[in-house]
Formats: structure tokens, sequence, C-alpha cells
């Protein structure tokens, strides 16, 4: 035996120590202070070192114990048969010599039957029923002594107080894991940090917590599950012959079993579950970590027994980590297409999830403060399935002296506009709705939307085009184009360039509102714009009104007020809507029209469809004449509109000899007042 050179001697203690320390925040305090795949490493180190140098294993060593005992407030249950935990499987080559040491073991070179589980990233409960009733509820512990949680387990809807039918034993025991499914974990989380409260690291966190609570009521409101995976009875011959017949008897008393068990006979079946089961794992609605294979037959599983901290028969092959450590190398901000700005964290490459992660998102400034975290930092970066990576933790004790602060740009990192952040708003936006180079396709999009200036054909295809090839920059640069620019381009046809030119046309004289509508000021929607236009009668007295005078407009509340403000105030904002004016839009101020509104005080009528104009139209035109649109006729209508196939308005209005106007008329009326249809 090679004798432990003192180094290797306090390398295995300051291992220890680690791990005992890691252990302490995992198991008692539900607060892991590194992620499993960090402790894993240190444990493989000191397994390695163990089984080179057997004479510096102490009976305290984290590899010969099961999980860590602190003080707590619940009542200790002693188990009756000892809950265990799994070694583990990293690689293909270590399981194939699990598998070689059962069978050699057994002394057979046949292939075993296994049964392959998910490892559901939870923690074990031992449930004792008596009489088919669940009379105790305890977790595991350090495998000989577990805390009683019978009224938090109770709160699990999942898990039957009384066993189904009536073939069950006096008295058994099912275990089996609780968890958290990922929405409910999300969920819980975002209420957590909403109220500011310090949110769980992973689903496993969240379901030890939330199942280790004082309160029973708190549990009940904690989305857990439950899954049975073994049965211990004290009388062993009462048992069937396997593990997979057992838990098909679990399953008719009442309890969940996973619906993704597999049985694998052979390694190589067991690589393919492994791989089977990877690749279902994001789809998965709950956290996995690996895949367990069991002995099938119970009695093999006798023969085998299990060693200090794990059974022999089974193991635990491990998925690759989603939770690893890494730095904050700096902080940007993106911008998105609604101005929102995103502080996102670069990292040191770190490979997480599968993958190689180089940034996460940080969310929002709220959500840094939250975490505490600064660059320079040690994080835990988490990368489940399909989700975007996020930081989900600072190790704080690893925080370096020139760790800095991050800090929101005042100024937006595309465009330079101002950034504001509303008052109770978790979002800061730039403010250079109709200038900035991020939001410019979304600003097109919306002014050429229907309720706004309603420029037809130009939809997302035009608009990409446009701006990815630099042909337009703002808004204003659509009145620009003509229709030899567009005609060369590739997938576009004759028609639709010439369409597109026409409609571009045709949206030169919006009412106001539209216009301020189409401006795609942060929640200042149709309702919000009628309102300002009429309240000012002009752009500039909108563009001019302090935020006190904003808000005597009706619906204009303080935040809506702070948006229109800041619009206005970026002067490149402004430019653009100079670009506009000179580019021959002109909106119609409510001043002038309202001194002239000659309908002012009419009601009208829209009866049968128009051929030149939607009904929406006429109402627009209508109304930007002053008169009211009503749905029926009176004996005060002013007038009634008929269309084709008019309805019994028209007969009504004919018996109450209130005045009809035909299509061709109607548009003559509209333009003698200017309004061209
Ligand atoms: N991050 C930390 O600081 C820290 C500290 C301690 C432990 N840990 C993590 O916990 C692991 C050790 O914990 P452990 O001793 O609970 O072992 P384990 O989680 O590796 O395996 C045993 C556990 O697996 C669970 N399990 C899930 N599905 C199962 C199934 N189908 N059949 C049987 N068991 C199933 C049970 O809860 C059982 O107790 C480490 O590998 C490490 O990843 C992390
Ligand atoms: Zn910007």
């Amino acid at each position: 035996m090679t004798k432990a050179t003192p180094d290797v001697i306090s390398r295995a203690a300051e291992l220890r120590d680690m791990l005992a320390e890691y252990d302490y925040h995992y198991y008692v305090l539900d607060d892991p202070k590194v992620p499993d795949a960090e402790y894993d490493r240190l444990f493989r180190e000191l397994q390695d070192l163990e089984a080179k140098y057997p004479d510096i294993v102490t009976p305290d060593s984290p590899t010969q114990r099961v999980g860590a005992r602190g003080e707590t407030t619940f009542e200790e249950v002693e188990h009756r048969i000892p809950m265990l935990s799994l070694d583990n499987a990293f690689s293909e080559e270590e399981l194939r010599d699990f598998d070689r040491r059962v069978r050699d073991r057994l002394k057979t070179s046949d292939d075993i039957e296994y049964v392959g589980e998910p490892k559901l990233d939870g923690l074990a409960v031992s449930l004792h029923f008596e009489s088919g009733i669940l009379t105790r509820a305890a977790t595991r512990g350090d495998g000989y002594t577990g805390e009683d949680i019978t009224a938090n387990i109770r709160t699990i809807s999942s898990i039957p107080l009384k066993l189904r039918g009536n073939s069950f034993p006096d008295v058994v025991e099912v275990r089996g894991e609780v968890y958290m499914p990922r929405k409910g974990f999300e969920t819980l989380n975002k209420r957590l940090a909403d109220r500011g409260e310090k949110t769980f690291v992973n689903p496993r966190n969240a379901a030890a917590g939330s199942l280790r609570q004082k309160k029973s009521s708190v549990t009940a409101r904690r989305p857990l599950e439950m899954c049975a995976y073994s049965v211990a009875l004290e009388d062993e011959s009462r048992l069937p012959a396997t593990h997979w017949e057992a838990l098909q008897q679990v399953k008719k008393w009442g309890f969940r079993i996973n619906p993704e068990m597999c049985k694998a006979t052979g390694v190589e079946a067991c690589l393919d579950a492994y791989n089977d089961l990877m690749e279902k794992r994001a789809g998965l609605p709950y956290e996995i970590d690996g895949i367990v294979f069991k002995v099938n037959s119970l009695a093999l599983q006798q023969k085998l027994g299990f060693v200090s901290r794990a059974p022999r028969w089974a193991i635990a092959q491990k998925f690759p980590a989603q939770e690893e450590l890494t730095v904050i190398e700096d902080v940007e901000f993106q911008v998105g297409r609604t101005g929102a700005i995103t502080p996102v964290a670069r990292l040191k490459p770190v490979f997480v999830g599968g993958v190689t992660v180089s940034n996460a998102t940080l969310h929002n400034m709220d959500e840094i403060r939250r975490l505490d975290a600064r660059i320079g930092d040690t994080v835990f970066v988490r990368r489940a399935g399909d989700v975007i990576p996020q930081v989900v933790k600072v190790v704080t004790e690893q925080r370096p002296d020139n760790a800095r602060i991050v800090e929101l740009p005042e100024v937006c990192p595309v465009c330079q506009s101002d950034v504001v952040q509303i008052e109770g708003e978790a979002v800061a936006r730039c403010s250079g709705g109709l200038f900035c180079p991020a939001q410019r396709k979304e600003a097109i999009r919306h002014y050429a939307s229907r309720k706004a200036l309603d420029i037809e054909g130009l939809g997302d295809k035009w608009i990409d085009i446009l701006v990815d090839r630099g042909m337009v920059h703002t808004v204003a640069d659509l009145y620009k184009l003509k229709k030899s620019d567009l005609t060369g381009l590739e997938r576009m046809g004759e028609k639709s360039a010439s369409n597109l030119i026409k409609a571009i046309d045709r949206a030169r004289h919006p009412v106001l509102w539209k216009f301020v509508y189409a401006l795609g000021i942060r929640e200042v929607g149709e309702t919000t714009a009628k309102a300002l236009a009429s309240h000012f009668g002009t752009l500039e007295a909108i563009s001019e009104a302090d935020e006190e005078a904003l808000q005597s407009v009706p619906d204009v509340g303080p935040t809506v007020a702070g948006h229109i403000r800041s619009f206005f105030d970026q002067s490149h904002n402004q430019e653009i809507i100079q670009a506009l004016r000179d580019a021959g839009v002109q909106w119609q101020s409510e001043e002038i029209t309202a001194s002239e509104k000659p309908l002012k005080g009419e009601t009208w009528v829209l009866t049968g469809s128009l051929s030149g104009m939607t009904r929406d139209e006429a109402k627009d035109r209508l109304e930007s004449l002053g008169a009211k649109v009503a749905g029926s006729v009176s004996r005060k209508t002013a007038c009634v509109v008929a269309g084709e196939e008019p309805g019994s308005k028209l007969t009504k209005a004919e018996s109450l000899e209130v005045p009809v106007m035909d299509e061709e008329a109607f548009v003559d009326f509209l333009a003698s007042h200017g309004i061209e249809s």
C-alpha cells in the first residue's frame, strides 16, 4: 500500500472540510454554496484520493456518509431501513465498470436486467403506511435519522393519504422523490422576486425549501409533486420478485410512478436508455439530472447488498450539469425592438447544460440589485433545457476587491438617446423611439399599421428588405422612395412595388390623432392619441406641454405623461418629425378644423357598404368634420349615408324623412370639405 504524503493528507482534510461545509448549506439551509458540478468534482477528487490511500479514510468523511444533519425544528425519525444515496457514473466507461462489478460479484457473464428510471431532481421521502393509512412521513436526513414532515407531506395532492384497494401489507414504507415541476418553479421564483425576496437557485432547492417549511400552510401553496420509486418492507418475503413489479404494485395503491421508466438488459441497452432519456430531457415538465439503473431482481439486489453510503445494485448515470460557476467579466446593455434596455452579463466562457455559454441575461436593474451582481463576481450560471442562460446566484465570498457595481447607462448604447426609467417600472427604455436603429423595424411597422397611417402593403417582408439594405432608416425615408428603387429588388414584383409607392403617397394627410398614435410613443394608444389631439389641437402644443399639462388630459396619468415628455424631449425624434414635414406629410391640426368643423353637433348614420372606402374610414372622415357617427336612425339624425345593399336603416330614414346620401354624393361632399377619398 502506498503511503500518503503530508500533502495528500492535508488536501484530503481540506476537501472534507469544504464538502462538509457545502453539505450543510445544501441539506440544512437549502441554499447551496456551489453548483452540484463543482461539488461532484471535489467529491470525486476525495474519493480518488481515498481509493489510492485507504488509510486516510476517516469515518466522518463525506464519502462514507449520506447527507448532513443540522439542528432542526422537526422531530427526529429513525429509519428502520436506512435511506442511502447513489453512486454516480459520469461517463460511459464508469457505467461499464459498474455493470462489470455487478456481474463479477454475482459471478455471472450473463446480461443483467436493469430498470432505468429518470433521476428526478428533488428530495427523497419515506412514507409510512399502517393499515393503508399514511401515519408518518420523513426526509432522508443522514440516512439513519430523518425529519418528521408528516404535516407538510399531507399537503401534496399526488400523495395518497390512504392506499387504494385492499391488497397491501399492514405496515409498508413507500419511498420516492418530492420535486417541483419547472413551471411551478418559475412561477414561484417570479413571485418571490416580485416581492424582493430571495429566490431559489433551482427546482431541487425550491422543493427542499418548500417541504421543510415550519408551517404546512406555506408548503401547501408550493407546487410540489411526488413520484414513488421503491417499497421497503421489513418482511421482504412479501415483496414480488422484481423491482419493476413492486413499482406496479405501488402504482395500484394510488402512487404516481414515472412514465419514462424502462427495462434494459445488458449495459448496451442501458447506454441506449441513457441517450433516449437525454434527448427527452429538455421537453420534460420537471428536471432530471441523470438516469438511475437498478438491478431488477430483488433477490440479486439482496445478494449485492450495500457499502457505507450506497447500494451496490444501483448507479446514477449523470447528465451534463445545468449549473456551473463562472465569472462576470462585463455587463453590457442590449436594446430590444420596443426600446427595452436589458443588461446582459458577459461571462468567462463555461460549459453548462451541454453548450459553451458566454452570455447570460440579467433581466433588469432590479434583478441585478436583488442578486447583488457586480462585474468581477463569481456566479452560478444556469442553463436548463432550451431556456436562455441565467445568472441565478452570486458567490459573495469570492468577490474581488475591484468588483464594479453595475450602473444603468444614461444614454442608449445604440442611438445615444436618453434612457428613461419610469418609477414603478422594472424596465428601462431608450426614448429615441423613432430614431433608434434597434427599434427601427418596429417603429416603421407601427407607423404603417392600419390604425396609424395605414400604408397598405408595407408588411414585414418589405420592412425587412428596406431596413436591411439601408434604404430606410426612419419613417421619413419612406416618403423618399421611388418606384425605381424598389423594382430592382429580388423577390419583390413590379406590381407590389408600384402599389407600395402609391400607398405611401396616399399616407400624407393623416388626422392629428392618427399621426400622434403613429409616432409609437409608449402607452399612447388610439384612445390616448385622440384625447391628446382634441385637448391640445396641434402637435406643437402636445410636444411643448409639460407633464402637469399633459395630465389634465383624460386617461393620461404620470407614467404616460412621462413617456410623452421623454419622447418629445429627444431631439432625434423632433428631427424626424421635421423630416416628415419636409417630405410633405401634413396632419390636420384639430385647432383649425375645430373652428370650421362643419358637422359639429350633427349625428350621422352609415348603412350598406361603400366601394371606395371601408366603414371605419367613412366614420373617421365624418368624425374629422365634427360629426358623431351613430348606429341607429332617429328623428335627430342629420343624414344617412347609404352604400350598396343598405339595411333597414335606409327604410327608417325614409319614413322619418331624414336626408340620405349615396356614395357618389358622399364622396363629393367630403371633397368639398377638402377630404380626398
Ligand atoms: N451543491 C452543493 O453544495 C451540494 C452539496 C451536497 C450535495 N450536492 C449534490 O447532491 C448529490 C449527492 O446527493 P445525494 O446523496 O442526495 O445523492 P444523489 O442525489 O446523487 O442520489 C440519491 C438521491 O437520488 C434521488 N433519486 C431521484 N430519482 C431516484 C430514483 N428513481 N431512484 C432512487 N433515487 C432517486 C433520491 O432523492 C436519492 O436520495 C451530489 O452529487 C451533488 O450533486 C450538492
Ligand atoms: Zn436607442
